[in-house]
């Protein structure tokens, strides 16, 4: 039997199912393994057991995941899975951002008594009226999962659509619309553009990457969408560019405490993978993820190890061993096998940054002995028995 533990409500209606075999634990620290989302476990004690971690959805923020490579903790998440309720949703803030929709509501709520409300409202209407996203320039940053779908779904829309992505993956790029014109800098992106919408992952590089001088770029009353993370705008800049009129407006899913007292916004909760689907996908996307690394030692869709498959764990015996990107690890690992006169069927090794994978099916069972051998080579993190 193998234990998961969850952590966050990975469904609306709370329904995981990983199958025979598998159990839920309370306690961590009898679990194998972690499905969640978006809970930090930045100073989380994760015990010794934990062997995976998947995170339904896309951003890992919230993992300390060099720090579980070491510690021989795979991390996994479900790239793309959600992709589509945020582009949803994004779409959505372009047009509540543009058309006057939510003060036109609220006007009806208020005057909901008024028995001659169908005709003053034709009055007040004027009031609410906004502009029409075709024919206007939209900026793009991060053409991945998410920001690809938005430059696309902003084509079919007549917009006139910028991206930006000094990073972008062959699939993406593919993926791409070839109306979506691709600009070499971010200042060159953010200059002119009516909206400007942000879909990279929290990282060095693009902790406060919009701020007073990407914002002085956009057009008078642009709108800034930020669906990625609330740590990428630099919120005293947005507030000023709010203030003065430079920002029309400015839609976030993160409510923090500088953006709640911000005029002009539109704040969701976190909620651009909202949607049913989303879920359904993340979890399916991530469950599967776990049960072939438990069950088989396969890795996809890792953040800190590299992708490796040898298909189902069929030999006497499958290790899989976890260590560091550096040199001789294989020569070590053969060199012990060949003391208990082992015979690999096949062996993978794969690396990414700087971690590594080591992964061999045996005809024989392996003396314990050897394992722990294995176990004591330097630069090692973990050695698993899968079988
Ligand atoms: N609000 C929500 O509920 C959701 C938020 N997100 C956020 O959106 C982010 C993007 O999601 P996906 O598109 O699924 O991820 P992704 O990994 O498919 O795409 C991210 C893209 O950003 C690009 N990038 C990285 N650094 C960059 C930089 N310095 N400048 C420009 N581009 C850069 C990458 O090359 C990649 O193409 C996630 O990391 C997460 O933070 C994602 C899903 C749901
Ligand atoms: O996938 C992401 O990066 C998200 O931000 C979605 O977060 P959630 O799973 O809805 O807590």
């Amino acid at each position: 039997m193998r234990n998961i533990k969850i952590i966050d409500d990975i469904t609306k209606d709370g329904q995981v199912t990983f199958g025979d075999g598998y159990a839920f634990v309370d306690d961590t620290a009898e679990a194998d393994a972690i499905l969640m989302r978006s809970t930090d476990l930045h100073g989380y004690d994760l015990p010794a057991s934990i062997r995976a971690i998947a995170r339904c959805g896309a951003g890992v923020n919230n993992i300390p995941i060099d720090d579980y490579a070491k510690r021989g903790v795979v991390v996994f998440n479900s790239p793309g899975a959600n992709a589509n309720a945020v582009k949803e949703i994004v779409l959505c803030m372009m047009v509540l951002s543009s058309r006057g929709v939510v003060q036109s509501m609220d006007w009806v709520r208020q005057n909901a008594d008024d028995p001659d409300i169908l005709t003053h409202a034709e009055h007040v209407k004027k009031a609410f009226v906004g502009r029409e996203l075709k024919g206007k320039r939209v900026g793009v940053i991060g053409l991945g999962n998410v920001g690809s779908k938005v430059a696309n779904a902003c084509v079919y829309l007549g917009m006139d659509v910028y991206g930006y992505d000094p990073f972008i993956s062959v699939e993406h790029a593919w993926e791409l619309s070839r109306d979506v014109q691709r600009v070499g800098t971010l200042e060159d992106l953010c200059r002119g553009c009516d909206y400007l919408t942000l879909h990279v992952p929290s990282k060095a590089d693009t902790v406060g990457m919009i701020g007073t001088d990407q914002l002085a770029l956009l057009a008078p009353g642009a709108v800034l969408i930020n669906f990625a993370r609330e740590t990428i705008v630099d919120e005293d800049a947005v507030d000023a560019a709010l203030h003065e009129g430079r920002l029309s407006w400015f839609a976030t899913d993160f409510a923090t405490p500088k953006t709640v007292l911000m005029p002009n916004t539109f704040i969701t909760t976190h909620s651009g993978a909202g949607t049913e689907e989303a879920e359904a996908n993340c979890a399916d996307m991530a469950i599967s993820e776990l049960k072939d690394y438990l069950e088989n030692g396969n890795i996809a869709h890792s953040v800190n190890y590299p992708s490796c498959s040898m298909g189902k764990a069929r030999a006497a015996s499958r290790i899989a061993c976890l260590h560091a990107n550096v040199p001789n690890m294989i020569g070590q690992i053969t060199a012990i096998l060949a003391k208990d006169n082992a015979n690999v069927q096949r062996m993978v090794n794969e690396s990414a940054g700087e971690n590594a994978y080591t992964m061999f099916d045996t005809d024989e069972h392996l003396e314990s002995s050897t394992i722990d051998a294995l176990k004591r080579i330097s630069s090692m993190y973990r050695v698993r028995v899968i079988k």
